[in-house]
């Protein structure tokens, strides 16, 4: 079964605080979900593996250490994911960006997808999905299926901001998908947001409300 973790670095809970709030307005907003997903970033790349490699230091030749060079791809659901994407680039530089666009439809709440662009090599790379909001799951749900009909072997799902209802579906139809949130919310209201979540991530992001 899938791991959830929920990242509860103190600056993560932080900034988590002034994204959730509703007086919070579009450029400051944008700013600290990129921060968080730099923070996440730094989380979510602690068991990558690393290579001895020998150094000169001014003092001495020394066994040091340096990133074994696996391959990452992110891939951010279009549009809110897009708000987390240079924030990981800043600490993973050297990963390969794949886009899913998908809206979510206001009646049905199911996805439809409307745009899909990998790296080639998706499957000898592990793929971070991200979206900052996982709410029925189906969004997630469906990006993850997606990729593993082209491939895909390694998946794990960034969000910041997650409802019950949509990390059981994730579990259920995923077991192999670890998810790693900066929250995990109430639950879901009516119209399927987030409670108490954040609003409409796409929109707070790009201003569009
Ligand atoms: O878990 P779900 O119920 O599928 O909901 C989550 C999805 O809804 C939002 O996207 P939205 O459809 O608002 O598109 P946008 O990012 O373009 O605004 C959000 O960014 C997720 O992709
Ligand atoms: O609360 C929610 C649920 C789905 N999409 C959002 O942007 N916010
Ligand atoms: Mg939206």
């Amino acid at each position: 079964m899938g791991k959830v973790h929920v990242l509860d670095h103190p600056l993560i809970q932080h900034k988590l605080t002034y994204i959730r709030d509703k007086d919070t307005g579009t450029k400051e907003f944008r700013e600290l979900v990129d921060e968080v997903a730099m923070l996440m970033a730094f989380e979510i790349t602690r068991n990558l593996p690393l290579q001895e490699k020998t150094i000169n230091t001014p003092v001495m030749e020394a066994q040091t250490k340096v990133l074994a060079g696996k391959k990452i791809g992110l891939i951010p659901i279009l549009r809110a994911g897009l708000g987390m994407v240079d924030g990981m680039l800043k600490l993973i530089p050297a990963a390969r960006v794949g886009h899913v666009g998908l809206y979510r439809d206001p009646e049905t709440l199911k996805p439809v997808e409307y745009y899909i662009k990998l790296p080639k090599d998706i499957e000898e790379r592990e793929l971070i999905v991200i979206d900052p909001m996982l709410a029925t799951g189906g969004s997630a749900n469906d990006t993850i299926h997606s990729l593993k009909k082209r491939g895909a072997k390694q998946i794990r799902l960034m969000c910041l901001v997650a409802a019950p209802e949509g990390v059981e579906v994730i579990k259920e139809e995923h077991p192999d998908v670890d998810i790693y949130l900066a929250a995990l919310d109430d639950k879901l209201d009516d119209h399927g947001y987030i409670v108490p979540g954040l609003g409409d991530a796409g929109d707070r992001l790009f201003g569009t409300k």
